[in-house]
């Protein structure tokens, strides 16, 4: 399984543009190729739900071309039902895609074959199918009644009169209807039976079909939608596609709970997105929020902390999703009510989040249409599993910034509407930052990287120690170094703490008896061995804590922080390191022979350097230091200069 660590975050601030609304990119397409007219369409979201759109539409005899390098596109509408009269089409998990093609489809006379990934054929379309077979439509659904695929085959359509239609499952059921019944050329009235869920998505469809020259209007209640006689869609020449409101959600919630601010430029307050009104939830939850026509800026809330709350979120059921993250970090339990669409979407997302959010310790009540969330006093590093499902991922990266490491599996989930969500994240995300120093044994690197903490006020991890105390147990408890097993469990229950240059086990300063030459022969020999590196990978991570880590070993900027901003190799000539490592030992009163050491030394470099997992080596990124003939201070100078020269310090 692919996977995508995230390091913890301090906080979050800047700028980012928005890709293209997912919800207005499928029904302009679609709009447009049922138009009369050519439609140039800029901003276009590039994503896995709206590609699915483009290959049916051309399947289905719809031109279309894209501007080379761009995200404008020009298509050419049939000016009515779709001209191709028989296809099978493969739509993914793209609902924004199959139900109004379903609809379109099933009123243009031809016989199709409509199907997508497992997860949409676990997704209801009973409804849509109900509502077109009162005028006519013949669907067959071929595997289970009520869900895709489907079968559509030529019918006699009789429109006009009343069409009944579910509200309270997906508002796409209604979406699908009004965008397809003006193919009919009849008056057709709408109603819904329920109460009609996610209002802003219908808004929507109703703001693109005015623009295509098709006026809808709703009643008072909104359960009673008349589409006009003689209604046919004309291009409206241009349609600029906004920034997806529900991407934004990620952005302005990394300014709320990273200080911010953070601005999203593409939405604002001249959306037709309903999303746009998460901005107005962070609100209630203490943000203070900015907007103009065309942006949105986040940030923290005065006192620094979000307040707990209790909100009806059906106007917002993607953005809310979002909120259950945020919930984290309130000051209390906080519930989010009134959510059962979450049910049917790309996974069941109210039993996917209940399930992720308790991982990283998180408090959780699952209702059949509810969340309530109580944030734990710590959050947890965790392992968060997506579902095929963009939202969870982009939603969880939010963890980060509680200063927690978060995994997050399959990331490329999202592709369905964000491909380029992790970089952006990651531009407006500040990382924990971390100095890695990785060489040679007795190069200098716990010296210099204890001094250059100190100097920077930064958290300091000694690696090789780890592996030494290992050794050190292991020998105590007469476990054999080669026992691979034996030896990760104690590496995995070790209980090391370093206090100041002290290095304790449990209470029991070990400082210089994980020096000894026994131990440090069988730190080599247990490094060596995958399980035991296993075992302290994580453990090492654990010590990337703000304001920041100098972190110094063999493989600290090769595996366990790859993504630390400054990595140097520190090395000198082996005859300056077993000088070094002599005068270490005589000042320290343990024996030392120089002959020895050197053989020593050279066997242990070449160990390191050998190994099959992590050996030793400079990586491309990391900066060369020779300290051959260079003094501490020296050292420890270069190394705080590119520290400052990153801008990751005062200067
Ligand atoms: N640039 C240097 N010049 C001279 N001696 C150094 C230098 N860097 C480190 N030393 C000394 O070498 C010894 C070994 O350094 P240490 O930090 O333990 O190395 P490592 O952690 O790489 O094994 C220490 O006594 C240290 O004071
Ligand atoms: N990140 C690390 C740190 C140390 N090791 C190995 C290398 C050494 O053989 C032991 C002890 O490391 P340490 O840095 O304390 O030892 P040296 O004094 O540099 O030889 O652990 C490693 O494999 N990976």
């Amino acid at each position: 399984m692919e996977f995508l660590d995230l390091p913890p975050m301090l906080g979050a601030r800047g700028t980012v543009r928005l890709p293209g609304s997912k919800s207005i990119s499928n029904r302009v397409l679609l709009l447009a190729a049922l138009a009369e007219g050519e439609t140039d369409i800029r901003d276009l979201l590039a994503s896995d739900d709206v590609e699915r759109m483009l290959d049916a539409l051309r399947a289905l005899g719809v031109a279309w071309e894209r501007t080379p390098g761009r995200d404008d596109y020009r298509v050419t509408g049939v000016g009515g039902p779709f001209p191709v009269k028989s296809g099978e089409l493969f739509l993914g998990n793209a609902g924004t895609a199959f139900r109004p093609l379903t609809a379109a489809l099933a009123l243009s006379g031809g016989h199709y074959r409509l199907a997508g990934v497992a997860r949409m054929h676990e997704r209801p379309i009973g409804d849509l199918v109900d509502a077109l077979r009162q005028i006519g439509a013949d669907i067959r659904c071929t595997a289970n009644e009520g869900y895709p695929p489907l079968e559509i085959r030529p019918a006699d359509i009789r429109p006009g009169g009343v069409v009944r239609v579910r509200g309270d499952v997906s508002s796409q059921f209604l979406t699908a209807l009004l965008m397809a019944l003006p193919l009919t050329g009849e008056e057709t009235v709408i109603e819904v039976v329920g109460e009609l869920i996610s209002k802003p998505y219908i808004a929507i469809t109703l703001d693109l079909m005015a623009r295509f020259g098709v006026r809808v209007a709703p009643d008072a209640t909104w359960s009673r939608f008349v589409v006009p006689a003689g209604a046919r869609y004309v291009s409206p020449g241009t349609v600029f596609v906004e920034g997806d409101a529900s991407s934004a959600s990620y952005f302005l919630a990394a300014g709320v709970i990273g200080g911010g601010p953070v601005r999203v430029e593409g939405v604002g307050r001249s959306s037709i997105q309903g999303d746009v009104r998460f901005a107005e939830a962070l609100e209630q939850l203490g943000a203070r929020i900015v907007m103009g026509d065309n942006w949105i800026e986040a940030s923290a809330p005065a006192g620094g902390v979000l307040r707990a709350f209790d909100l009806d979120l059906n106007h917002i059921p993607d953005a809310a999703m979002t909120l259950a993250v945020a919930a984290l970090f309130a000051d209390g339990p906080c519930r989010l009510r009134n959510i059962a669409s979450w049910r049917v979407k790309e996974t069941d997302r109210i039993a996917a989040m209940a399930t992720e959010l308790r991982k990283v310790g998180a408090v959780v009540e699952e209702g059949a249409d509810y969340l309530c969330v109580t944030a734990p006093a710590r959050l947890l590093p965790a392992e968060i599993d997506t579902y095929d499902d963009h939202r969870m991922a982009m939603c969880f990266s939010l963890v980060a910034l509680g200063e927690c490491r978060v995994r997050i599996n399959d990331p490329k989930c999202v592709n369905k509407t964000f491909p380029g969500y992790f970089p952006a994240f990651a531009a407006v995300a500040r990382a924990v930052p971390v100095v890695a120093i990785d060489g040679p044994s007795a190069s200098g690197k716990g010296t210099v990287g204890s001094m250059v903490a100190k100097a920077l006020g930064w958290h300091h991890l000694d690696s090789g120690s780890l592996y030494r105390l290992t050794a050190l147990t292991a020998l105590r408890d007469g476990v054999d170094l080669d026992d691979e097993i034996g030896v990760a469990a104690l590496a995995a229950a070790l209980p090391a703490r370093f206090d100041g240059d002290r290095v304790l086990l449990g209470d029991e300063d070990v400082s210089d008896e994980i020096r000894d030459e026994a131990v440090s022969v069988g730190a080599s020999r247990v490094a060596v061995l995958p399980a035991v590196r296993a075992a302290l990978f994580g453990r090492q991570r654990d010590y990337r804590c703000g304001p920041g880590l100098v972190a110094e070993g063999r493989d600290i900027g090769s595996t366990i922080f790859p993504d630390a901003p400054v990595k140097v190799f520190l090395t000198a000539s082996p005859e300056a390191r077993a000088q070094r490592r002599y005068k270490q030992l005589k000042e320290k009163g343990l024996p030392a022979n120089m002959e020895s050491l050197m053989q020593d030394l050279r066997e242990r470099d070449a160990r390191d350097a050998a190994r099959a997992v992590a050996p030793l080596q400079q990586q491309p990124d990391a900066v060369l230091l020779d300290t051959t003939s260079m003094d501490v201070d020296a050292a420890v100078a270069f190394v705080l200069d590119l520290v400052r020269d990153r801008g990751l310090a005062a200067g």
